[in-house]
């Protein structure tokens, strides 16, 4: 599902004519397979975050070769990038990135605008999407009008509503309580079983770590276990 192959990636910094490179990941191999669920640990500064950027395209490799959905992506173009996340990549973030002068209703919509889905189609996959996740009687409220575990919810109908068959995570439940942080992992294993969605996880958290099938290791820009914990797990 996706693929990196001899991935590195190293960040120019300071003034222009006196750059200094920072390598930041070297040589990843990393083969994630459909209907898995990975999670990714690592200090902070490990590289976590670049190696999540460069499967979704907002940076591109210094060398390497990356696939994602069985497409070669290292060279697409950002319009190209913009068409295949829309199709193949939804994103979950720590802090829930929701528009705050759109409802709950809006904010989910918004993919589907993106794609130029026809209102009434919208307001039916909107709903059913807020339904699910338990938060359809607050369409109408604006994220400042939510708790946080609420805002979450409508940051996931967001992330899932185009049904993206990857979901890329960057901390997830870093901002939630335990009852909600329980509340998306429950989600999440759901989503995986139910639609085979694959998921990658960066995480510090343990108990978001034990609802995945591999826990890979990052230090100091390299993978240290790309197979992960058990290399014998099973998906099914
Ligand atoms: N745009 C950038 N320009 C220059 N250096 C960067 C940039 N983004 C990240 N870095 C550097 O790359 C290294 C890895 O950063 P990254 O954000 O991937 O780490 P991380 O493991 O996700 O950290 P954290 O857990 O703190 O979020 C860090 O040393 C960081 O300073």
């Amino acid at each position: 599902m996706i693929k990196m192959t001899e991935v590195n990636h190293q960040f120019a910094i300071g003034k222009k004519g006196k750059e200094r490179v920072v390598p930041v990941l070297h040589n990843i191999d990393l083969h994630v397979k459909q209907r898995e669920i990975v999670a990714i640990i690592g200090r902070s500064g490990s590289g976590k975050s670049t190696l999540l950027n460069l499967m979704s395209g907002y940076i591109r490799p210094t060398s390497g070769e990356i696939r994602v959905a069985d497409q070669i992506v290292t060279n697409l173009s950002e319009g190209d990038w913009a068409n295949f996340r829309l199709a193949h990549l939804g994103f979950m973030f720590q802090s829930f990135q929701l528009i705050p002068s759109m409802t709950a209703f809006e904010n989910a919509e918004l993919p589907l605008v993106l794609k130029g889905i026809g209102a009434s189609q919208r307001k039916k996959s909107v709903m059913e999407m807020l339904e699910q996740l338990g938060v359809a009687e607050y369409a109408g409220h604006y994220p400042g009008e939510l708790s946080g575990g609420q805002q979450q919810r409508v940051s996931v109908a967001r992330s899932l509503i185009l049904n993206p068959p990857i979901v890329l995570a960057d901390e997830p439940t870093g901002s939630l309580d335990s009852d909600n942080e329980r509340q998306l992992l429950s989600i999440i294993q759901h989503l995986n079983q139910d639609r085979g969605t694959t998921f990658i996880l960066i995480t510090h958290d343990e108990q978001v770590a034990k609802i995945a099938h591999r826990t890979i290791t990052l230090k100091d820009g390299h993978l240290l276990n790309p197979n992960g914990k058990g290399d014998s797990y099973e998906i099914h």
